[in-house]
């Protein structure tokens, strides 16, 4: 298991728990989509993950070891995070970005070859799909055991998402342990080995992906609310 939750709970302030009880694993080689309606929770759990914000209750595991260690550690524990902002310093070059991660500018560049004429640019030019490229190929070449990327296609064209989710699979492929919440539900599903879906804080699904996939009505099904339906 590279990362795994076991009965996670986070929760902002005083408030309600934005997340209740969400356990889950991730197993290297392997994409996991992590679903669910707008305010379910998904990107709460993939910060505890990523150490980002602390776990109120239950417990985070890395390589199935308990941590409650920061960002920072984690990162060098081998976690890579694609945040929802996209993480580009506008004002810098690609090269420069590049040098900026953990990995080597060439086998960033190799990852997203799309990239190479654009190196002495500065980033804030580039369209959204190659910040894009150029954020997660810089995660990429650190090689991480996990990625947790949480809206990679956020705004994006679904051919240029599709890029991006291949990208992501060649690195499952390779080895590395990926969580994906994605909201282009069928291509998340189409790249993923199994599927989370979170209602409400809470997991109301926990399967392979393979049955959801050319099924939209079992998918639309996982995104009802049966107790909002009865409600109504
Ligand atoms: N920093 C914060 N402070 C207070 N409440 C927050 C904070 N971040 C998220 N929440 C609340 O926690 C709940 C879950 O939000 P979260 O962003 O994790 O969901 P999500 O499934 O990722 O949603 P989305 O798809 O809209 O990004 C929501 O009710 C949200 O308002």
């Amino acid at each position: 298991m590279a990362i795994s939750t076991d009965h996670l709970v986070v929760r902002y302030g005083a408030g309600n728990a934005a997340v209740h009880d969400v356990s889950l694993e991730v197993r290297r080689g392997e994409v996991v989509a992590l679903l669910g309606a707008n305010g379910a929770g998904k990107t709460s759990t993939i910060h505890a993950l990523a150490g980002e914000v602390p776990a109120a209750g239950g417990t985070v595991l890395v390589s199935g070891e308990k941590t409650s260690a920061p960002l920072h550690r984690r990162v060098r524990q081998g976690i890579g995070l694609l945040t929802e902002e996209r993480c580009v310093f506008t004002g810098l070059t690609v090269r420069d970005n590049l040098r900026l991660g953990r990995g080597s500018v060439s086998d960033a560049l190799d990852l997203f070859p799309e990239l190479h004429d654009h190196v002495d640019r500065p980033a804030g030019l580039l369209s959204g799909g190659q910040q894009q490229m150029l954020a997660l190929g810089r995660v990429l070449a650190a090689r991480p055991s996990v990625l947790l990327a949480d809206e990679l296609s956020l705004g994006l064209a679904p051919v240029i998402v599709q890029r991006l989710l291949k990208a992501v699979r060649a690195a499952a492929d390779s080895g590395v342990a990926v969580l994906l919440v994605e909201q282009h539900v069928h291509l998340a599903i189409e790249a993923a080995d199994h599927v989370y879906v979170l209602r409400r804080g809470k997991v109301v699904h926990d399967g392979a992906a393979a049955p959801l996939r050319g099924a939209p009505d079992a998918i639309a099904e996982l995104y009802l609310d049966r107790a909002e339906e009865r409600a109504s």
